[in-house]
């Protein structure tokens, strides 16, 4: 490979990794966030899942996403994604709350 498209590779993907661990530490503060949620809605008997929520988060993050230049349709996917994952955790949270002994 060329010297110089090495080197571009190389400081791209130094970007890249940067870009990544910042995803990961947030994601990580996000789940802090939902997990602490899941634990109110168990102690409240409120649902795991919020549509009326989710909906508007899915409107606000579309339009941040246009405003980025980033495909909406993506951003709307990876937000369900990681709602769904946050429901399942609030949904074995739940389970956990109701059996004897927690
Ligand atoms: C975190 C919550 O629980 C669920 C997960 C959501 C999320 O990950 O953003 C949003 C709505 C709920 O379906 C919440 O109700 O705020």
């Amino acid at each position: 490979m060329d010297e110089a498209v090495r080197a571009e590779l190389t400081r791209l993907r130094e970007s890249i990794d940067n870009i990544d661990a910042a995803v990961v530490h947030m994601l990580a503060e996000r789940f802090k966030a939902t997990q602490q949620v899941g634990r109110l809605k168990a102690e409240h008997r409120l649902p795991p899942a919020d549509p009326e929520r989710e909906r508007r988060q899915i409107a606000r993050l579309r339009e941040l996403a246009v405003s980025a230049r980033l495909d909406p349709v993506f951003a709307e996917k990876f937000l369900n994604f990681i709602i769904a994952e946050v429901i399942r955790h609030h949904e074995a949270i739940a389970g956990d709350s109701g059996r004897p002994g927690n």
